[in-house]
């Protein structure tokens, strides 16, 4: 399990750690860390040109020391001081091992540019001339590793309120902050190395949290050899109308690769006749009248996919809430639970599958909003509504009330296209009645789903039909990493 934590969660574990320590024994870690993976990253120390932006916080002073331990091992460094005070033996070490101070002119003649303006103590978005320094650095031909968080990014949300440096390395001190795992402060940090600093002993709880495959094996049901397909588990999908047919195909599908023991789908007409041609496999009951009275017992349903928003859609939507089992509600369903929030009163639990613009209607945030703050907005909707909330986008997170926020880290651009979506509710449900809760299902099928996009895009275009297609191989693959 991978682990992250807020800004203050690290600065108290800071304290408690110094606390035991001589003076400046954490700083010293911290730099020693950072010269090693600028020296890995340049290849060759001797004669290559290293610039610091400096802030004038501690930041700026694992900057300053990391650069002393270049310069000595015979780097061309040059500081770019930024703050109205600097970070006083942190330069002092610097000059007596051979480092200059330059203007910004320094940024650009660099190989590497080392981003240490601001941490952890940053607050709102880069003042000038920081953030002049960190578009110099975005617009310069060097490689730019961070110094614990790309500067501009808040580390404890992953905001990105103006400016902000783009690293292609973040070395990231004592623990990954919050900020480093989640868009889009996410996609600024590059590949994120951890420096121990001794940090450990003292953190709490994480913030959020981000599964590795084998901890998904881990949680994955398997058959045992007394399974038949009820004991696996059936999984209902109410999903199509006569105007759109493919969710419904794309969830069934999604369900049928994700290892439920049956799929039963209900719908009207033309998506059950699509649904059958597609895949013999699933029991299929055109519904004469929208309910799922009579249909057969299920252990989950899926709710929503090409549902329509209809006085019909309405009743189904009803219907399946009714019943005394877990319901994932994801896209037309969506829409009707936020017209009509008490179809959201019920016992059993509820996974809630928007993307930002359907939250955006669910809790009456704006979208931009959403994206801009995705941890928050799914935190504060889990709590509002009582339900997990899996949030689709650049990084999917799953929230529920008193749980750390499961982050995913397998997706990729290309699962951004029409379908995917259906598919994801299709393996969530899968997942939901083989008896996972919603927040280990949500964060499973998220993780199968995003593996699933990689190994079916492969650097190329996907289509939904493949994704669904590439979910057994994903299973087979974090079971041969757990
Ligand atoms: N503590 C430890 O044991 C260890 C800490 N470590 C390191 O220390 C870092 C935290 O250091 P920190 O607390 O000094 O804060 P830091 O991130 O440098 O920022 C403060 C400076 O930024 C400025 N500033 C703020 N906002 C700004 C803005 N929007 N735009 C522009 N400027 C802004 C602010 O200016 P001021 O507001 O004072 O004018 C002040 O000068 C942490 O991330 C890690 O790298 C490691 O060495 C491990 C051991
Ligand atoms: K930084």
């Amino acid at each position: 399990m991978r682990t992250a934590y807020t800004a203050d969660q690290i600065r108290a574990a800071e304290h408690a750690l110094m606390a035991r320590l001589p003076e400046g024994t954490l700083m010293q870690r911290a730099a020693a860390g950072l010269a090693a993976v600028c020296a890995t990253a340049l290849g060759r120390v001797y004669g290559s040109r290293v610039a610091l932006l400096v802030g004038g916080g501690d930041n700026g002073g694992d900057a300053l020391y990391a650069g002393a331990l270049l310069a000595r091992r015979g780097a061309r460094v040059e500081a770019v001081l930024a703050g109205s005070r600097t970070h006083e033996r942190g330069l002092e070490a610097y000059l007596l091992a051979g480092g200059r101070v330059a203007g910004v002119m320094a940024v650009e003649r660099a190989d590497l540019v080392v981003d240490g303006l601001v941490g952890i103590g940053a607050t709102g978005a880069l003042r000038e001339p920081y953030a002049e320094l960190a578009r110099a650095a975005n617009a310069a031909p060097a490689l730019t590793v961070a110094v614990d968080v790309p500067s501009g990014v808040d580390a404890s949300s992953g905001r990105v309120a103006g400016a902000a440096v783009e690293a292609q390395i973040t070395v990231t001190m004592g623990a990954p902050k919050t900020g480093l795992l989640v868009d889009p402060g996410a996609a600024r940090a590059g590949a994120v190395e951890l420096v121990d600093i001794g940090l450990g002993p003292y953190l709490p709880a994480p913030d959020v949290t981000a599964l590795t495959g084998a901890d998904v094996a881990d949680l994955l049901p398997r058959p045992a050899t007394e399974s038949d397909k009820y004991r696996r588990g059936v999984v209902g999908i109410a999903a199509g109308s006569d105007l759109y047919t493919g969710a419904a195909v794309l969830a069934v599908g999604g369900a049928l690769r994700a290892g439920a023991g049956m799929v039963r789908h209900v719908g009207q007409h033309a998506p059950v006749a699509q649904v059958r041609s597609h895949w013999p496999e699933a029991v299929v009951t055109e519904l004469e009248r929208p309910s799922i009275d009579g249909v057969g017992r299920v252990q989950a349903w899926v709710l929503g996919p090409g549902l329509g928003t209809g006085a019909w859609a309405h009743e189904v939507a009803a219907s399946v809430l009714a019943s005394d089992v877990p319901v994932l509600v994801d896209a037309d369903a969506l829409t009707l639970v936020s017209r009509d929030r008490s179809l959201l009163r019920r016992t059993a639990p509820v996974l809630v599958t928007p993307h930002a613009g359907e939250l955006s209607r669910l809790i009456g945030a704006g979208r931009a909003e959403i994206e801009a703050g995705r941890l928050e907005h799914a935190r504060a909707a889990a709590a509002e509504l009582g339900v997990t909330v899996l949030l689709k986008g650049s990084t999917t997170v799953v929230a529920e009330a008193d749980r750390p926020v499961r982050v995913n880290a397998t997706g990729t651009s290309w699962l951004a296209t029409g379908g995917t979506g259906d598919v994801l509710a299709g393996v969530s449900g899968a997942l939901l009645a083989q008896g996972l809760d919603c927040y280990d299902a949500a964060s499973c099928a998220a993780h199968l789903h995003g593996l699933a996009g990689r190994i079916a895009a492969d650097g190329a275009p996907l289509n939904a039909a493949d994704v669904a297609a590439a979910i057994p191989e994903a299973i087979r693959r974090v079971h041969d990493e757990g």
